[in-house]
């Protein structure tokens, strides 16, 4: 497996805020993390990218303990982009684009025409070709999201790990991201909250107080008591006649 964790959980002030998750990433496969607002889907991932230390359970990426790795050697496999990613107000968009080649840089291994070549497709895939120079506090919500989305790129993981990728994102680069998530050949795990958007993913890791409570296919795990219990709505399943592909369309939930 690219990427598992066995019984992973994180405490914080005695507060259990994600508990016993144990789940395994198949190598090219695009796992959709869902779950209500505070469910642990930030979390969680957080500590699949080795940035929180969990309190229990561990980790493991290409079969071997994260907790042994160093970030250096996390960051050549594995590039994460965080819900609310910040970059310096002055940097300019290559510039923080190019700090996804960072972890393949060293006194020996200096930076060359591939890495450029790496970085402007990162850009290109993004749909930010002409903001080479723009200044990152010039840009918008969802070009910051793309920058973020880019840099992560241009680390050419193995495993790519997405919060709430779509956000601030207009329709058409809501798409577009996630397209390409799903055409990279990459092991992805992404937190979403719009359900239909969910229905791009090949399995749903479903999170509910801290802990999975479903993880199959899409089909399978938004179930109707599903919905109701851990989301509080209805759903109704309709058939897209254009390509025959599934839409839920979502009604509130009588109480
Ligand atoms: N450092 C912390 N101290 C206290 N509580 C925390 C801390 N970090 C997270 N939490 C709490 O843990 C819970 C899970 O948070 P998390 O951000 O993982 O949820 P989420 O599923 O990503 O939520 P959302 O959908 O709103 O982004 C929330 O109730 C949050 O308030």
């Amino acid at each position: 497996m690219t990427l598992a964790c066995d019984n992973l959980g994180w405490s914080v002030k005695g507060t259990q805020i994600v508990e016993g998750v144990s789940l395994a990433a198949a190598p090219g496969e695009m796992l959709g993390l869902i779950g209500p607002n505070g469910s642990g889907k930030s979390t969680l991932l957080r500590m699949l990218a080795g940035l929180t230390q969990p309190s229990a359970g561990q980790v493991t990426l290409k079969g071997r303990p994260m907790a042994g790795m160093r970030r250096r050697e996390i960051a050549q496999s594995l590039a994460l982009v965080e819900q609310y990613a910040e970059a310096g107000e002055r940097i300019r968009v290559r510039n923080a684009v190019e700090l996804g080649r960072t972890p393949f840089l060293s006194a020996l291994r200096r930076w060359g025409d591939e890495d450029d070549r790496i970085v402007s497709e990162a850009l290109r895939a993004v749909d930010l070709v002409g903001f080479d120079a723009r200044h990152w506090h010039t840009l918008s919500g969802g070009e910051r999201q793309r920058v973020q989305i880019a840099r992560a790129l241009a680390q050419e993981p193995d495993v790519l790990l997405l919060d709430e990728p779509t956000n601030h994102l207009d329709i058409q680069h809501q798409l577009d991201i996630l397209h390409l998530v799903r055409d990279l050949p990459v092991t992805s795990v992404i937190a979403l909250h719009d359900l239909n958007q969910a229905l791009f993913c090949d399995r749903l890791c479903v999170m509910q107080g801290g802990r999975m409570v479903e993880i199959g296919p899409p089909s399978e795990v938004l179930t109707d008591r599903l919905l109701r219990q851990n989301f509080g709505v209805c759903g109704h399943f309709l058939t897209d006649p254009t390509d025959g592909s599934p839409v839920i369309r979502f009604h509130m939930a009588h109480r």
